[in-house]
């Protein structure tokens, strides 16, 4: 079932807003895990509450772990107090369209005792699961997948794993890679990951798997290109507060840029993993003015960015809404590195290409990203395909198109459900 259309706003002057945004996906999704799997209780602070998150406790759940609210002193959101307890199979997973889940969960669950079925949305059955479902049975564990090497499949958990040095391909993503260290410590050799392939993409987030595995007290030696290793030994249980999600950030930047104005972020951290920290850089030199004070980013910007060409191999998942800014450029663009979102939440290259194109934009798709040859933008029902960051995208659009409507905008609740108020109110506190 999908949501009504929205009927996103065009800017009607200059931008002048501070938006304060929830928890990283990413961070409050591995401290989940590692919580679910540390010696004793745990308190997440302000983390995402999210469609990819609840999934992601509510999976935690079902292998045992029990995951509760607290009330916060500090944020209007719940902390969440995790109960780690003997991981138990039987029940299923409902990944939904969460890359995390339905990679960070199979390695766990073959700690369980009890078989563990996995599946979820339409589009995340086509999704690539193949690296970490061969990956698992290198490692002395048993999945049925039928041969599809996709979800749905059944993680059969015998309470153990062996584990050791195992071998794959994670080109297609670096959640394959993450999954397999998140839950390697408690392996009975622990394990060491080889990655032999093209090149990994979204490398921060790997680090960001490394810093967290480290926090919670895990021995993991990074120092060997594509090659991790984490020694057997028990997790400690976290208190930890989630960082704002700086790629959920980038499209509030993107509109200071794209539409001219200034937007500031507050509590940007000065230390960080997330990926979602380079759109700082992409934006400078797409023409904005980027400057980080007491831990607020702002950015501002005249309305008229500069074509850009840009390896996003790093931070794939900011390619939508960079791509929204590069529509609205005074040159071309080629956004690069970026082949395996094909396989993200939709066939990003060619979803961006149709609806940049029906909004009159010239788009190239090419072996690894897209050119974007802007032209003056027409207002369209700009589709989302389930992705949350094409809702992004069509909302920096929509600015300078006035008219444009976006499907299905609660397909961004995946990992910002408040993100349609947080637009408009944007722009209210821009008007003034
Ligand atoms: O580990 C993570 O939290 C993520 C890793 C990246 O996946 P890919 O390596 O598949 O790009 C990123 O794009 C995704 O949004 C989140
Ligand atoms: C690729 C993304 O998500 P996932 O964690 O589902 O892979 C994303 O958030 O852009």
């Amino acid at each position: 079932m999908t949501s009504p259309d929205w009927h996103a706003p065009a800017a009607s002057g200059r931008l002048d807003a501070t938006v304060t945004l929830p928890g990283s996906k990413s961070l409050t999704n591995r401290y989940l895990v590692l919580a679910a799997l540390a010696s004793d209780v745990s308190r997440l602070r302000r983390p995402l509450r999210s469609r990819d998150t609840e999934l992601m406790a509510q999976a935690l759940r079902q292998l045992g772990a029990s995951i509760d609210d607290a009330t916060s002193t500090a944020s209007g959101s719940p902390d969440w107090i995790i109960h780690p307890a003997t991981l138990r199979g039987g029940r299923p997973v409902d990944c939904g369209l969460a890359g995390t889940v339905m990679r960070f969960l199979p390695p766990v669950a073959a700690l369980a005792s009890g078989p563990v079925t996995f599946d979820g949305d339409e589009h995340a059955r086509v999704r690539p699961m193949a690296a970490i479902i061969d990956a698992l049975r290198d490692l002395g564990v048993t999945v049925e997948d039928e041969g599809r090497g996709t979800l749905p499949f059944v993680v059969e958990g015998t309470g153990s794993v062996r584990g050791g040095r195992v071998v794959i391909d994670a080109s297609a993503s670096s959640q394959f890679v993450s999954a397999l260290l998140l839950a390697g410590s408690l392996f009975e050799e622990g394990v060491t990951v080889v990655h032999d392939g093209k090149p990994l993409p979204s490398l921060p987030h790997v680090e960001m798997t490394v810093e967290t595995l480290r926090d919670a007290g895990a021995a993991v030696d990074d120092s060997e290109a594509n090659t991790w290793r984490v020694e057997p030994g028990e997790l400690l249980p976290l208190d930890v507060t989630v960082e704002p999600d700086l790629s959920n950030a980038a499209p509030f930047l993107a509109a200071a840029l794209a539409a001219g104005g200034r937007v500031s972020v507050p509590d940007w951290p000065g230390h960080t993993t997330q990926a979602g920290d380079m759109i700082r850089d992409v934006l400078d030199r797409m023409g904005a003015e980027v400057s980080l004070d007491s831990r607020t980013l702002t950015v501002a910007g005249d309305g008229r960015p500069s074509g850009i060409d840009v390896d996003l191999h790093d931070a794939a998942e900011l390619t939508p809404v960079v791509a929204a800014v590069a529509a609205c450029a005074d040159g071309p663009s080629i956004i690069r590195g970026v082949a395996h979102i094909r396989g993200h939440e939709t066939d990003r290259i060619s979803a961006l290409s149709r609806e940049l194109g029906g909004m009159g934009v010239e788009v190239t798709e090419l072996d690894d990203g897209l050119r974007i040859d802007p032209a003056p933008l027409r207002p369209s029902t700009f589709h989302t395909y389930a992705d949350h960051r094409m809702v992004m995208a069509g909302a920096v659009l929509a600015l300078r198109a006035p008219g444009t409507v976006i499907e299905d905008p609660a397909t961004v609740g995946k990992t910002l459900p408040r993100f349609v108020d947080l637009w408009q109110g944007m722009l209210e506190a821009s008007e003034g």
